[in-house]
């Protein structure tokens, strides 16, 4: 029932209202018509609720939050038009009533909606998250205690160096190596895949010296990120002080999770689940932040209870895309650790190192899954360029002051830009200096002519692509990716740099979706090439798309073969997770926006190696706004696994 200036609505007008204003999608519609037809006597706020509730999904949620603080703006978003608002009569409790009493509501999963608490959820939602905590639970209860003093010496050698200061790398090792699961989290620089290789090494030579060789798995969920720890992970091993054997015991091959979990043609199933798990004894996945609910569910499923996980990521940036936070939820209180005395004890025990500070309190009780999680703390990496750790640390607290502070002290590596919307500064800004687009044209317009050294010459101009990256927090409108890069476009046409083609020299690429059949990932970058080939005696010059995989070979893809893919000089925040750029150059727009948020900004800044510039169109309040504004997901998860 409802009131007001709709009271003649019926639930399916309602709907369609709703989705001709943007509030809702075709989808959701569709899913509220689903459960009209397997329940006629559905009530009008019920559909209505289950169709936010779908809708909930193209935000990252998980669910429907009836008594979160954020419900107003789950439901309406930030401007709420206040004749639709009158559409949903009632108020939660009054809601939560009605889905108490409706056969489309249960609270096992054996309904349509699922009432978890305050939490209203679409099964298959609901499903997904019971099954990566209860996986978790699981892997948390398999202890698999190796004897203390094997331990403390193996951690011993393997951290020379550790003095009185606690090394929460061999912290995170001794966690990690105790349970079917490890989390380390850390920001960048801090040293998480240093620590995994020493774990690595750890957990390899003790097997090994029971004439056990793990199988050892290492995955990340995009190609850019597996290739960067491939190279990472490959320089370390060789440094890593352990016996021969086990050195070549460690893989330095990184593959995406959808390879390792098994893609298969024409299907939304992996090769490996709970029937036909991975043949693995210890798998590691890099850039856990990135993983959604329903990967972590996939992954989760295909470890046979035995196989190790470890977790290695940085809690504080962007979720992934799709929906759920699944590593900030798993990370909740790793900064504050948590830790119980036995954990305390047994940290003392093998790396004798006090971590009392850090120990659970009344108030802040410490769950199973805190005493697997470390967090690491030391930048090692910004000892070379500071001001990108303190603007980044800055930013993660929240600290204003700080963060203008970081611009004007580490005037270096750190600079705020204001541009005019009409100006062409964006542009020759991004054409010319040592990493920019002109030279890399530059280095395109002359190709090798011998077959043999395209492919060299091809990685070292994707590397060169990597000098420095143009990014956006939004998509669309005049500071969205879409615009940036067509303007861009233009303006290296009107420089003579580029031909008014679709395909030219010179023109990056990004992939938009996943391509099996050529073995590349949505988010993979290509750079398009002219190569010399001899046709008939005669040479001739092709366009080709080289992309680096995950080993380091290049693919050359034919233009024509490619058709999700689009243009990558400017990029958006999310899709530049995985990688790093040596410069970053952030675009913020006139105004505040609600996508733009404190995970964004330091996501974006913590991608640059040495340089960070803020291309700013309005005025320096839009970067303050974005710093104060927090990415909030409405899952259960970290209630599940806090309980
Ligand atoms: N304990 C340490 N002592 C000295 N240098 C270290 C230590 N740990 C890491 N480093 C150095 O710091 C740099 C960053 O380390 P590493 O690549 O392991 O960090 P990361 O957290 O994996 O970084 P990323 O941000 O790329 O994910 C490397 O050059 C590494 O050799």
């Amino acid at each position: 029932m409802q009131t007001d200036l709709f009271s003649a609505l019926t639930w399916e007008d309602a709907l369609l209202l709703l989705r001709d204003n943007n509030l809702l999608r075709d989808l959701d519609v569709a899913i509220a018509r689903f459960l009209n037809q397997q329940c006629p006597q559905a009530s009008y706020e019920v559909l209505l609720l289950a169709a936010f509730t779908s809708n909930q999904q193209a935000s990252g949620h998980l669910c429907l939050d009836l008594k979160n603080r954020q419900l107003a703006t789950q439901l309406w978003g930030t401007s709420p038009p206040p004749e639709l608002v009158t559409l949903l009569p009632g108020k939660p409790d009054d809601w939560l009533h009605d889905l108490r009493q409706s056969p489309l509501v249960s609270q096992d999963g054996n309904t349509p909606l699922v009432l978890d608490g305050s939490r209203l959820y679409l099964r298959r939602n609901w499903a997904r998250e019971v099954s990566v905590a209860e996986a978790i639970d699981q892997r948390l209860a398999t202890v698999s205690p190796l004897p203390v003093k094997r331990l403390r010496d193996a951690l011993t050698r393997l951290f020379p160096s550790a003095d009185d200061q606690t090394d929460w790398q061999q912290v995170a090792c001794a966690l990690a190596s105790r349970s079917g699961i490890g989390i380390i989290t850390g920001g960048p620089g801090t040293g998480k895949t240093t620590t995994v290789v020493r774990l690595l090494g750890l957990l390899q030579s003790l097997s090994m010296a029971s004439n056990q060789r793990l199988r050892i798995r290492l995955a990340a969920p995009t190609g850019k990120a597996a290739a960067r720890l491939t190279e990472s992970i490959g320089e370390q091993v060789q440094q890593l002080d352990v016996v021969t054997a086990v050195r070549d015991a460690i893989p330095t091959e990184v593959t995406t999770l959808h390879r390792l979990l098994g893609t298969r043609p024409d299907s939304r199933h992996f090769r490996h689940h709970a029937d036909n798990p991975l043949h693995a004894d210890l798998v590691v996945v890099d850039e856990a932040s990135m993983i959604d609910m329903d990967m972590m569910a996939r992954l989760l499923e295909a470890l046979s209870p035995h196989t190790r996980l470890i977790l290695l990521g940085d809690k504080d940036q962007l979720a992934s895309v799709e929906a759920g936070a699944v590593m900030g939820d798993l990370c909740r209180h790793a900064h504050q650790g948590r830790y119980k005395q036995s954990t305390i004890d047994f940290v003392q025990d093998t790396c004798g190192a006090d971590i009392s500070n850090y120990q659970e309190t009344e108030q802040a009780p410490g769950n199973a899954l805190a005493q697997q999680t470390a967090m690491l703390r030391t930048n090692w990496r910004s000892k070379d360029s500071p001001g990108i750790g303190e603007l980044a640390r800055a930013v993660n607290e929240e600290n204003l002051p700080q963060v203008r502070k970081a611009f004007q002290q580490y005037n270096d590596s750190l600079h705020r830009h204001p541009l005019r919307s009409d100006g062409q500064q964006l542009e020759t800004q991004l054409l010319n200096g040592s990493g920019g687009l002109r030279a890399l044209f530059n280095a395109v317009a002359t190709p090798p002519t011998q077959r043999q050294d395209f492919d060299g010459w091809a990685a070292g101009l994707l590397k060169q692509l990597t000098h420095q990256q143009l990014l956006s927090g939004l998509r669309s409108g005049p500071f969205g990716v879409e615009q940036l890069n067509q303007r861009i476009t233009r303006h290296l046409q009107q420089q003579d740099l580029a031909p008014e083609r679709e395909w030219y020299p010179g023109r990056p690429v990004m992939m938009t979706r996943n391509d099996y059949q050529l073995g590349l990932m949505n988010g993979d970058v290509g750079l398009t090439l002219p190569l010399l080939e001899q046709r008939n005696d005669k040479p001739e010059l092709l366009l080709r798309v080289a992309f680096q995989l995950p080993d380091g070979r290049i693919k050359w893809v034919l233009p024509s073969r490619l058709d999700g893919v689009e243009t990558v000089y400017a990029m958006t925040v999310h899709k530049s997770q995985g990688s790093e750029f040596r410069h970053t150059l952030l675009v913020l727009p006139d105004a505040p926006h609600p996508l733009l948020t404190r995970e964004l900004i330091y996501t974006a800044v913590t991608r640059a190696r040495d340089r960070f510039t803020l291309l700013e169109f309005g005025k320096p309040a839009v970067l303050d706004s974005a710093v104060k504004k927090r990415t909030w997901r409405a899952s259960g998860l970290a209630e599940r696994l806090f309980k």
